[in-house]
């Protein structure tokens, strides 16, 4: 038997696999539905100081190689995230929830209010919204990403990680990884969707979302070797006791394999889930299994991180 039985922030997972922060994780209903699902864990999305509607739609648009968003970070508020953690529990899993205040105080008044809270198992704090107009990615403000986390790091207390814009010039990882170096995160999501992209209908000579002129955050197929590359680097950058979680064009067992071969310790899957629904997980968990039985593999560390280069 195969096990796919994974540790994130300190938490035992039975399944590497989880839900990616955006879709289908907004209300109390989608959440029940990763957890009665099988996700390894539950993670929540973005949640602002406030509850908030977001960019106007239509702000989401699906395509045949994956999807472009610019939803705007439209959520609940985080107390609703907060308050969502016992029912989280009684699903027998990790409960994730992810953060992403609109400035450095909102970031750490949340954090504060989160931190030592019962059955909130960790923090993913994202530092990548490309879709807030007038609000730069702070993960590609290196030395922002240091003042944040120095204020986030007087006050938290359980396990936190960050979500990490897709990087593509390799003195950017360095960068990165010196200021991570510095704190005691629990893990590291590589990554966001690709910011800013284009998606146009030839027919009506438009673009397909309505914020921000049509450019939105990239995910899917496209976007899989961008994500591979940036699991690989923060994995032989940071120490091996940051768990790397992958995500990123991941919509099959393949698809995870790869990412475990680059380093990551778990997945996150995006628009695969807003594309099938939460029966992705179980799917993808058993195609997983297929591979992984093939090649000889009975655990995730048996080929974790184990990636071959041409000598
Ligand atoms: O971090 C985010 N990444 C995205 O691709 N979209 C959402 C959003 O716009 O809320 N946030």
């Amino acid at each position: 038997e195969t096990s796919l039985a994974t540790v994130v922030a300190g938490c035992p997972l039975s399944s590497c696999l989880y839900n990616a922060s955006g879709p289908l994780c907004t209300t109390a209903a989608e959440l029940d539905a990763v957890g009665s699902s099988e996700a390894g864990a539950i993670l929540s999305k973005s949640a602002t100081l406030e509850k908030r509607q977001g960019n106007p739609s239509p702000r989401y648009f699906e395509t045949t190689w994956g999807s472009i968003n610019s939803m705007g970070l439209p959520n609940e508020g985080y107390r609703y995230y907060l308050d969502y953690a016992k029912r989280a529990a009684t699903f027998n899993k990790p409960y994730f929830i992810s953060v992403s205040g609109l400035g450095f105080e909102d970031n750490v008044a949340i954090i504060r209010a989160l931190s030592g809270q019962e059955h909130v198992s960790a923090i993913e704090l994202n530092l990548s919204c490309p879709n807030v107009p007038g609000k730069p990615q702070t993960g590609y403000d290196f030395e922002q990403s240091r003042v944040l986390l120095e204020m986030i790091f007087e006050h938290v207390t359980t396990p936190l990680g960050v979500k990490l814009p897709p990087y593509f010039d390799l003195p950017h990882f360095e960068m990165m990884a010196a200021v991570l170096r510095d704190f005691p995160i629990a893990f590291v999501t590589c990554i966001n969707s690709i910011g800013n992209g284009l998606v146009i209908d030839t027919d009506q000579e438009s673009v397909v979302i309505k914020p921000k002129s049509g450019f939105g955050g990239i995910g899917g197929d496209f976007i899989k070797p961008t994500a591979l590359a940036n699991v690989r680097k923060f994995y032989t950058l940071l120490d091996k006791d940051v768990a790397i979680i992958g995500c990123g064009g991941i919509k099959s067992g393949m698809d995870v394999f790869e990412h475990i071969l680059c380093g990551a310790s778990a997945v996150q899957v995006g628009t695969q889930l807003m594309r099938e629904g939460v029966g992705c997980f179980a799917r993808i968990a058993a195609e997983l299994r297929e591979i992984m039985g093939g090649k000889g593999y009975r655990d995730i560390d048996s080929f974790k991180g184990k990636l071959k280069t041409l000598e």
